[in-house]
């Protein structure tokens, strides 16, 4: 069975995102490409590192009027991403004609809260009761009724996220193995806790690609699962 861990490939160096890629390929079961790298090298540069034969997450976290969304999401279908990802606070039309313009095989899935927020966050942005947990299932319920694949959300919510919509497609972030540095993620959680609570994959960057030796800390990893 294809491995749960998604690589987060975060750099706007070709030459070291293909060097990581090609050191983890073994280990992992597909590779995430987000905005720092699109930005850098758009969609030549995911050409690119597709080409090592891994499935492609595309994190874009796609978030405008539905318009304007549903056509990015056109123009990004000759990469035929396995994943793709919008931000669920851009409202159910915009997740539904996004869904609609993705290829077949494309998994549309929808950011709930970002795992670097918690409740002040939230607060400051005008979410009165200030609980990513009551956050994050609202937005998956307004997700699953718009007709995408799945959410984006913590380790700490995933549990409560399937039992609204038990055949979605969860997508957690903000996987740390151990205790100690966090860097910007404020809603964290180990790789085997999540996996435990429902998580379908888990997004890692830093973790590996910040090792020394990146595969031997995905293959670390992996033998927690
Ligand atoms: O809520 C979210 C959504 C996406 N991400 C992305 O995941 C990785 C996490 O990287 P780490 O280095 O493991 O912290 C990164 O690419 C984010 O853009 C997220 O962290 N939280």
């Amino acid at each position: 069975m294809r491995s749960p861990i998604y690589v987060a490939i975060d750099t706007p160096d070709i030459a070291r995102a293909k060097a990581i890629a090609a050191k983890v390929k073994n280990h992992v079961g597909g590779l995430k490409l987000g905005l720092e790298f699109f930005s850098a090298h758009g969609q030549a540069g995911v050409r690119e590192i597709a080409a090592i034969g891994l499935p492609i997450f595309l994190d874009l976290k796609l978030h405008d009027i539905p318009n304007t969304v549903a056509k990015a999401v056109q123009a990004l279908g000759g990469l035929n991403p396995a994943i793709l990802t919008v931000h669920a606070a851009g409202g159910r039309a915009m997740m539904e004609d996004a869904k609609a313009a993705a290829p077949v095989g494309t998994k549309v899935v929808a950011v709930t809260v970002l795992t670097s927020l918690d409740g002040d966050d939230l607060n400051a942005i005008g979410v009165t009761d200030g609980d990513p947990h009551a956050q994050v299932e609202r937005l998956t319920r307004l997700a699953m009724e718009a007709g995408v694949d799945g959410v984006v959300c913590s380790g700490n919510e995933v549990a409560a996220a399937k039992k609204i919509w038990p055949k979605g497609f969860f997508v957690v972030p903000g996987i740390r193995p151990a205790e100690g540095h966090h860097g910007d993620q404020k809603r964290v959680m180990t790789p085997r806790k999540a996996l435990d609570a429902g998580a379908s994959i888990l997004v890692i960057g830093r973790p590996i690609t910040q090792a020394e030796d990146p595969d031997a800390a995905a293959r670390v990893i992996e033998a927690t699962l």
